[in-house]
């Protein structure tokens, strides 16, 4: 089903097939249909392999993924996506990652349906991937393990902390291949949020129930730009941190403001026990705070964040220049209602003219301050 969203939300089919041959050692055919699903068109491919039972260990399928002429990008996801898989069924059979022998999901259509929809994401090139709340069926499904109860034991365990729902009829909807591939690449779960949808793609599978249209559909456009209020507004993230090595923060600083932070910052305090501890601070737009709480679970050692919705007010800014010394010094100026309110001369240039004329950068400072003065034109006793 997410084959066939990708694939009729525009993804080529020479993308999937693709990367599809460079990883199955024998070769796949994939064909497009479109279909209808309780009086829905949707696009469903068709995986179809010699031989569907072969069974592979995770050490197998990553073996296959090294040796495949892959991008980077489509090998990343489809190893993530995998060892997903690995970790989920060694939890659920009591044995180890390395260990797990997988039975249908390590099969050459699985495989497939692996690496298809990987090379498929990679292709759309997504900033985020935002995944519903996750229909599992009910009832009870025969497999290789006997009978199972849905969801089975592998899709509630890669499904723990992530929004789902049983039904709607009793069949199995989700399975472990595509629970691990929902896992392994949202970025977030919930309703769809603000955004211009540019593209529907609608995927089917092989059922065609009576109940309902069975088909996946992938939204795919532009996240919604910044309001200045409301949940789509700008987000204070914070958490609490006393267990993290204190010479990571400048670099964990760094990570937000390059994923997108529009400050970041560190509080020393205080925390239960008498411990010494900090708190991290980001303020992010609505489309970055994605990007952004990533890096944070990333880079640093805690389990949850605050997020506060706030307002913000912000001076218009107007860059001049100025000569000290012969050096050009950069000037910030902040505009109220059209009224330059504060001129400020960046310090880094005013650094780089005094160790270019030898002079103390406390001088050059105060050099650089007088002669910003007269860019502002006014100060305001009502501000
Ligand atoms: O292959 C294995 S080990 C396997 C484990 C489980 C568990 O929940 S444990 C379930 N299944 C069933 O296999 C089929 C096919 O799944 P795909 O992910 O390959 O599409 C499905 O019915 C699962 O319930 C297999
Ligand atoms: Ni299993």
């Amino acid at each position: 089903m997410l084959l066939g969203a990708l694939v009729s939300a525009g993804v080529p089919l020479e993308v999937v097939a693709g990367a599809v041959d460079a990883v199955a050692p024998e070769h796949v055919a994939l064909t497009p249909e479109t279909v209808s699903r309780n009086g829905f068109a949707a696009t469903r491919l068709h995986v179809d392999v010699a031989d569907s039972s072969t069974h592979r260990t995770w050490r197998d399928v990553a073996a296959l993924l090294a040796a495949a002429g892959l991008p980077d990008a489509v090998r990343l996801r489809a190893h993530a996506t995998f060892e997903r898989l690995a970790v989920a069924e060694a939890a659920v059979h009591g044995t180890s990652p390395e260990d797990v022998h997988f039975h249908e999901v390590g099969a050459l259509d699985a495989i497939a349906d692996v690496v298809g929809v990987c090379a498929g994401l990679a292709h759309l090139g997504l900033d985020a991937l935002v995944v519903s709340p996750v229909a599992v069926g009910s009832g009870r499904v025969h497999g290789a393990h006997g009978e199972m109860p849905v969801p089975p034991p592998a899709v509630a365990e890669l499904l723990r902390g992530v929004p789902s729902h049983a039904g709607p009829g009793e069949r199995e909807l989700c399975t472990p291949t595509g629970a691990a591939l929902l896992t392994a690449h949202a970025t977030s779960y919930g309703v769809q949020p603000a955004m211009t949808v540019r593209v529907v793609g609608v995927g089917a599978g092989g059922r065609d129930p009576a109940t309902h249209a069975n088909v996946l559909r992938l939204f795919v456009g532009e996240a919604a730009s910044e309001t200045p209020n409301g949940t789509d507004g700008p987000l204070l993230l914070e958490t609490n941190v006393d267990d993290l090595d204190p010479r990571l923060w400048p670099n964990v600083l760094a990570a937000l403001l390059t994923a997108g932070a529009s400050d970041a910052w560190l509080v020393p305090i205080l925390m239960k026990k008498g411990r010494p501890a900090h708190t991290l601070h980001a303020l992010v737009s609505a489309v970055h705070a994605d990007a952004v709480r990533t890096e944070i679970f990333r880079q640093t050692s805690t389990i949850g964040l605050r997020e506060i919705a706030i307002g913000k007010t912000a001076l218009d800014r107007d860059m001049r220049t100025v000569q000290v010394d012969g050096h050009e010094v950069h000037v910030k100026l902040a505009l109220h209602n059209g009224v330059v309110v504060n001129a400020q001369p960046e310090y880094d240039d005013v650094v780089r003219a005094a160790t270019s004329t030898g002079r103390p950068v406390k001088e050059v400072l105060a050099d650089a301050v007088a002669a910003s003065r007269p860019l502002v034109t006014r100060t305001a006793p009502d501000l």
